[in-house]
Formats: structure tokens, sequence, C-alpha cells
């Protein structure tokens, strides 16, 4: 469990404009733009079928119910029918496409996203809570879809119908629309105060959402520590203290946004009142029909909800840029180590002989102290089918080792060779591909126990007969065998109902069908009972014989038949030889062999 309980979601070191997040994210829509053009071409035909229909409107007044008469009805009545038929079709094709472009837009987004995170380096992940990723990838990923997905054709239909309207409204009584118009400016200042209020708190409130999920997130997965150490309360206080957060956040948008439509709504009421007070007058006057002044006041009627979805548009853009800062975060954090670029790459498709040459490797942690390094000038080097332990007291720099092999880093000085190439030549496919690690906690799959075997080889695809025989191998078979649906048990992430030593037995299985030269174990005894860890001791070694192993631990059992032994402490390479070499020397390792022993 952490020591110290972080309450805030990372704070993000910069904002994007909303400009820089279109250009950022505009590279996505390729191949759909066409189809983008074509919504925006339905937008404008929809907007001028509305427009024509309030004309008819006018026409319908003046003609048939200002003169009573029936006969002037029809045609102009047939006329809008069919306008209001063709741009109920348009509008319908219209938001259709626009659904289908911006789906797959997100559809793109969210692989984008979840592509680079996977290629993110441990440390990154250490520094961001889990929880606050998914938000991202979920929540953070709806917020842009609310923008991109509604926000593309009300911005088409309302940009023209603002257009359309405006210019029949000028059209009809120039003045009289230049007078009302004047009310325009007031509704831009208005949204603009807003705008930037509500940036702020979405940004709050996507932050609060993020570190919400982690804390439910984190308080499953230590469900079992929190009821062993009767700390519910706490989590509950942990829960409630970020929902509280989530919940002023929440509150003040939801207030903003209220305050806002009802501020637009009283300046709408304010413009329809002066344009029937100069209706009237121009009436009154003579200089206008009833007619006239219905569709005047229809298309400025009409003019407002466009305004205001432009206005809204702004509001929904805003919190969608929030989102999109935490989501360009994610894309801008750079992997620790890409694939060696051609013309540096040593082609490499077959499988290698297992010999490990480090030399002079110096190591620090992108976020660790200045001068504060995991491995210090570290040099040894392990024939093919050798069997090395690596071990020291704790910090000394042993899980580092395994990182710097399976390059999840590129030292800082010295290189790493791997049959004699730099391991930064090879791609980090092929690289992987030759060393398989068995880190301390076991990697489950949700899926049978046959697939979580399985998964170990990609290909030739393993069959049924081989699976078994990998399970026997790494004595897992009969355990297997006892479960009521055998190979076919489903089992999950954290929720295995199979015990650390039977998960380590799965994993070694995978492992055999993996089949790589080399073979990483960190800590393979950790966790286990002494009749547990002897037990897949036998396994461990059926599946170390013909690989090269370096075995991480504290358990020096493992170390007595070793080829070589390293002793690291915090990060230099203090002792090596083998067991009895290093007991004569009676140094550090025989320290830590007796207090093992004892
Ligand atoms: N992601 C990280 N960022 C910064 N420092 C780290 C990180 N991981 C490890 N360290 C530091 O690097 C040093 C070596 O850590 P490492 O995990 O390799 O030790 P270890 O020998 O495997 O320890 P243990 O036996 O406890 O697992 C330690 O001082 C540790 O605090």
């Amino acid at each position: 469990m952490r020591g110290q309980l972080p309450t805030e979601a990372p704070i993000l070191t910069r904002h994007v404009g909303a400009v820089e997040a279109f250009h950022r994210f505009w590279p996505l829509t390729k191949g759909d733009r066409r189809w983008m053009l074509l919504v925006g071409l339905c937008a404008i035909v929809a907007a001028l079928a509305e427009t024509v229909t309030i004309l008819l409107f006018a026409q319908l007044t003046d003609q048939a119910l200002a003169q009573g008469s029936v006969s002037a009805f029809w045609n102009p009545a047939g006329t809008w029918l069919t306008v209001a038929l063709l741009g109920a079709v348009v509008g319908y094709l219209g938001n259709s496409l626009a659904a289908w472009t911006a789906e797959r837009f997100l559809l793109r987004l969210r692989a984008r996203v979840f592509t680079h995170l996977q290629t993110l380096p441990p440390h990154f992940f250490q520094r961001n809570r889990r929880g606050d990723l998914v938000e991202r990838l979920t929540g953070d990923v709806d917020a842009i879809e609310h923008l991109v997905v509604s926000g593309l054709v009300s911005a088409c239909t309302a940009v023209f119908s603002t257009l359309f309207y405006g210019a029949a409204a000028l059209w009809l009584r120039w003045e009289l629309a230049l007078a009302t118009f004047v009310a325009a400016p007031i509704f831009f200042a208005a949204t603009r105060r807003f705008t930037s209020r509500l940036r702020e708190v979405s940004r709050r409130l996507r932050a609060a959402d993020g570190a919400l999920t982690s804390v439910v997130e984190e308080t499953l997965v230590n469900v079992v520590l929190t009821q062993a150490y009767n700390r519910q309360r706490d989590e509950e206080t942990r829960l409630s203290r970020e929902a509280l957060r989530w919940l002023r956040a929440s509150v003040a948008s939801a207030r903003l946004n209220a305050l806002y439509e009802q501020l637009i709504e009283v300046l709408e009421t304010l413009c329809v009142l002066t344009i029937i007070g100069l209706g009237a007058w121009e009436i009154s006057a003579g200089r206008m029909s009833l007619g006239q002044l219905l569709a005047f006041a229809a298309f400025i009627g009409y003019l407002y909800p466009p305004i205001r979805s432009l206005g809204q548009l702004g509001l929904t853009a805003t919190a969608a840029t929030a989102a999109a800062d935490r989501l360009l975060e994610i894309l801008d954090a750079r992997p620790a180590v890409i694939d060696p670029p051609p013309e540096r790459t040593t082609p490499f498709p077959h499988r290698a002989r297992g010999e490990l040459a480090v030399q002079d490797v110096t190591f620090r942690y992108p976020n660790a102290a200045p001068g504060h390094h995991a491995l210090a000038a570290l040099s040894f080097t392990a024939q093919p089918g050798a069997f090395l332990v690596v071990t020291g007291p704790s910090g000394a720099g042993k899980s580092t080792l395994a990182a710097l092999l399976l390059r999840f880093y590129d030292p800082d000085a010295g290189t790493i060779r791997l049959d004699g190439i730099e391991v930064d030549r090879l791609s980090l496919a092929d690289l992987r591909r030759n060393i398989t690690l068995l880190p301390q906690e076991t990697l489950v799959l949700h899926d049978t126990i046959e697939h979580n075997i399985a998964c170990g080889r990609d290909y030739p695809t393993p069959t049924h007969e081989e699976v078994v025989q990998a399970a026997r191998a790494a004595d897992a078979h009969a355990f297997v065998t006892a479960l009521p649906n055998g190979y076919d048990t489903v089992i999950a992430p954290a929720t295995a109902a199979l015990s650390g030593g039977q998960l380590q037995r799965i994993a070694i299985a995978r492992a055999m069908l993996r089949d790589a030269p080399v073979l990483i174990l960190d800590e393979p005894t950790t966790g286990l009972d002494t009749l547990a860890a002897q037990r897949i001791l036998g396994p461990l070694h059926r599946l170390a014989a013909g690989r090269t192993t370096l075995v991480i631990s504290h358990d020096l059992d493992l170390a007595t038949g070793a080829d070589l032994i390293l002793v690291l402490d915090e990060g230099h390479l203090t002792e090596s030889g083998t067991h009895p070499d290093l007991l004569a020397r009676g140094g550090l390792y025989t320290e830590l062999f007796e207090s093992g022993r004892g």
C-alpha cells in the first residue's frame, strides 16, 4: 500500500489552446474529409430549406390569411411541404453522416492514445495514477466526442442558419434588421466572459473525475489489505474527499451553464420586445405588412437558437479543450526507448544463442535525484546457457538490471550486448522475443488457463498437446486437471482462484512455450511459503535448462549451484563468483547467505 496518499490528479504542465488542439487532432480526420464536406453541404441545404419555409410563411400570411383566401393557400402550402420534406431528408442524412464520421474520428483518437500509452516507460505509470489514465481514455475522449459529434453538425448548421436568416432579415427590412443586430456583440461578450471561467472549471472537473476513478480503482485493488487492516473508514474518507472535490467542480460547472442560459434568455426577450415595438410602429405608419412583420420576427427569433448554439458550442469546445489537454499530455510523453532507425538496425530474424555482455553500465532513473545512480559501472558476461544469480540488499539495483536488459530504459553510459550485438541496434520486438521475463507478479489474462499458457507463443499457435506438455514440465498439469473445468477454467487478474505458487507454475508453463534463449526471473520465490517455493524449484530448473538464466533473488538457496553470482550494493558490483568462491571471501555475500539461513 502507498505510504503517502496523493489526493490530486497529476498537474498539467501546459495548456493547449483550441486552435492547437484542432491542429494536433486534424490529421486523425484523414480519409473522412470528403464526408465532412458532405456534412457541411447537407447543413447548408437544411438551413436554406428552413429560410425558404419562413419566406413562404410570410407569403401565406399576407396572401391567404390576411385576405381570407383559401385558393391562395394551396400553392405556397404545397411548396412549403416539399421544401420541408427536402430539408428533413437532408437534415437526417447530414446528422447520420456526421455521427458516423465523428465516431470514426474518436475510434482513431482512442486507438492512437492507447497505442502510444503502451510505448511509455514504467516511470510514466508510476507518476500517473492508473485510474486517472483510465479516465483520460474514457471520460476525456467522451468530452471530445461531445464536441465532435454534436459540435460538427451544430456548428455548420448554426453558421449557415445565422448567415441565411440574417440575410433574409436584411432583405425584408434592412434598417430594422440592423437595429436588432446591434444586440449581437452583447451575446458574444457574455459568451466570452463565461468561456474562460468555464474552461477552468471544466479542467478541475476532468481532473476530479480522474482522481475519483483512481481512488475507486485503488480501493478495489487493495480491498483485501483494506479489510485486513480495518482501513474501510480511511478509504471511505478518501473517496468522500475526492467526491466532494468532484461535486464542487460539477456544481460550479452546472451553475455557470445555467447562469449563461438564463442570461441569454433575458437578452433574447429584450430583443424580441424591441422588434415587436418597432414593428407595431412600422405597421401603424403603413410601411410594413403583418406577414412581413411576422416573417421578420420569425427570422430574428430563428436567429437566436443558432447564435446561442454557437455560444454553447464555445462552452462545449472549452470542456473538450480541457480534455484535449489531458490526452495531449499522454501523446506528448516520450517513450524512454524506441526502435533504432533502419540504418542502425541489425536484422535479427533468428533465435539468439543467449550470450549476454554488460560493460561499464551506469544508469540513473529519469526522475531520480541527481547523482543517485541505480547502477554504476556494472560489467559482467554470461555465456549461453549459464545460470546467474543476482543478489544484494533491497534497492541495490537488481530489478533495474532486468529493466535495462529488456530495454525499458537505455543506460546513461556503457553497453549491453546480446550475442555480441548492442541491444539498441536490435528492434525492440527482436530483442524482447529473445528474452522471457518472469516478474514477481504473475501476468494473468482474463481468459482460460489454456489460453493463459498458450499466449506465451504467437507463432506457430501452440496445440493443446503442447500446452499440456508445457504444463506438465511446469508441474501444473495435476492441479489444472483437478479443477472442474480443467484447462477451460477462466481466470482473471486479481480474482484468480489459484494460489500464488499455482499461478507461478502457469507462468512457468507459458515461459516454457515461449522458449526464449534468455530468461530473467525476478524473485521467483517471493511471497511463497517454503513448501510452495520448494515446489517450483524443479519446474524452474527445467525451464532454465539450456537457457541463459538470470535469477534475481534474496533466496540464496538458488545460488548454491549458480555459474556466477553477482552481488550488488547501491548500484555497484561488490562481489562476483561462484557460491564457494564468495563464501570463502567472507564478504557481503556470506553475510546475506548467513542471515538467510538464520
Ligand atoms: N522508477 C524509478 N524511479 C526512480 N528511482 C527508482 C525507480 N525504480 C527504482 N528506483 C531506485 O533505483 C534503485 C534501485 O532499485 P531496484 O528496484 O533496481 O532495486 P532492487 O535491488 O531490485 O530492490 P528490491 O530488492 O527491493 O526489489 C533504488 O534506489 C530505487 O529507489
